[in-house]
């Protein structure tokens, strides 16, 4: 007789939303995991009766879903949350808020991650893409949270409190593998800041960094009618033809907004295999413009969702960002079917993925791994159930996730986070207060 496989935490889970391949939901499910990955999901009889556990974990009054990925955001920009709001996007950077970060510190940077990650967590976010400075400080606050991160030092032409130019910027940039080569967790990215920012020599040298790294290589791009007219203006040219023309459009390339796009950018995106992250609260606060999401995804673009940062969305809450996306792209069509939910959900778990060259993130597949959100079916804002992906973009509100679990540790479990207390938090956000000044408005110039 051979006895069954042990397992080190089996989960039984009252509704179960894959996001496999056919976006299979599975009903009184279980979820095997082993070594941090998803050794089996079923049926939850079958799945209780072929295995050993450790440990068990009822979730029988829960959603359970993939952990959700954030494709785009600053995460120490927590630092600047509720700042200078209701500015321009060139107002809100050059007059606001390239003000402020001229005084970052590394300390800062890493307040703000750990004030960010939390946030992230506590509103079912297992895994976000950042691009900021001071990014090994970043690496040590996700590493610490128990996340993952796809990490890149921010590149910009000009002296930063990080370097004296993009040249140390780009070498910063690449350092960073060497934070991030022993981790399970935390992977590296390049993160040219953009194409108002950099010469054509830094964007050219940092898309062969990316290639020779192999890993992803993530700007804004398009983000709003004033870049295209200062490129026009500097290049001749529109950004996305600019940096087809400079070689940096590929399937490694993670392009932020693509908000003011023409059918030529869109067909050059769609044939270069690149990615496009749509912030559909950020362009919306700043007034950017609505990113043609719908026609990007006809031309078969990957198109993924992304938080921005906090002071211009004013939160990192992915499940108000399906909402917004959700609904921007109904009223901007005058289509109630322009933006499906299971299309919205699809953004912050498999595309995300897949822009990211992640495999087995995004899903809870057998093989896959095993990070997974939860939440409560009795929470009065989500019942009853008729379709999961339903709840998920247009009833949840983030702060109904009961349980957030990366490469299966708990690291949040109902009000707790399992590596850091809450008092030590609010020390790091007070910091930020503090360094940032009770005058903070009236040092920027908003
Ligand atoms: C060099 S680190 C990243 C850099 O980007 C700035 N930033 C934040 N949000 C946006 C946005 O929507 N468009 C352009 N630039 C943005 C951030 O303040 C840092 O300076
Ligand atoms: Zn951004």
């Amino acid at each position: 007789m051979t006895s069954a496989p042990s397992c080190d935490t089996l989960i039984r889970a009252g509704i179960l939303v894959t996001q496999d391949a056919e976006r299979r939901i599975l009903h009184d499910a279980g979820i095997a995991i082993a070594d941090g990955r998803i050794a089996a999901i079923g049926p939850w009889a079958d799945v209780k009766s072929a295995f050993r556990p450790a440990s068990t974990m009822d979730l029988a009054d829960c959603m359970v879903l993939p952990g959700l990925v954030n494709c785009h955001t600053h995460a120490a920009m927590t630092a600047f949350r509720g700042l200078a709001d209701d500015l321009p996007l060139m107002r809100w950077l050059e007059g606001s808020i390239w003000p402020v970060e001229s005084r970052l510190s590394p300390e800062i940077v890493h307040s703000g991650s750990l004030v960010a990650c939390a946030e992230m967590i506590r509103t079912g976010t297992t895994c976000f893409t950042d691009m900021y400075l001071f990014e090994t400080e970043t690496a040590q606050a996700v590493e610490r949270m128990g996340m993952r991160a796809v990490l890149g030092e921010g590149i910009l032409g000009f002296p930063t409190p990080a370097y004296t130019d993009a040249s140390r910027a780009l070498a910063i940039a690449g350092e960073l593998t060497e934070v991030t080569a022993g981790s399970a967790l935390v992977r590296t990215g390049i993160a040219p800041h953009a194409v108002y920012t950099n010469s054509p020599e830094t964007l050219r040298e940092s898309f062969a960094l990316a290639k020779r790294l192999n890993v992803p290589w993530m700007i804004h791009l398009a983000e709003n009618a004033e870049e295209t007219a200062r490129c026009m203006e500097a290049t001749g040219k529109r950004p996305v033809a600019y940096l087809h023309d400079l070689g940096c459009l590929s399937p490694r390339s993670v392009l932020v907004h693509c908000v003011d796009l023409t059918e030529d950018d869109i067909s050059l995106i769609a044939a270069s295999g690149a990615h496009v992250v749509h912030n559909p609260r950020s362009n919306m606060k700043l007034a950017s413009g609505i990113a043609p999401v719908p026609a990007l995804q006809r031309a078969g673009v990957n198109v993924c969702l992304g938080t921005d940062g906090a002071a211009s969305n004013n939160t990192l809450n992915l499940f108000r960002e399906m909402n917004a996306c959700a609904l921007l792209h109904k009223v901007a069509h005058g289509d109630p079917t322009a933006m499906p939910a299971p299309a919205v959900l699809d953004m912050t778990t498999a595309n995300a993925a897949r822009a990211l060259g992640w495999d087995g993130i995004g899903v809870i597949t057998p093989g896959s791994a095993a990070d997974i959100i939860a939440m409560p079916l009795d929470e009065p804002g989500l019942c009853p159930v008729y379709t999961p992906f339903s709840h998920a973009v247009y009833a949840a509100g983030g702060h109904e996730v009961c349980l957030n679990m990366v490469a299966g540790r708990v690291i949040y479990e109902r009000g707790s986070f399992t590596n850091i207390e809450i008092e030590e938090l609010r020390d790091h956000a007070r910091k930020l207060a503090e360094w940032v000044g009770t005058d903070g408005k009236s040092k920027t110039q908003n």
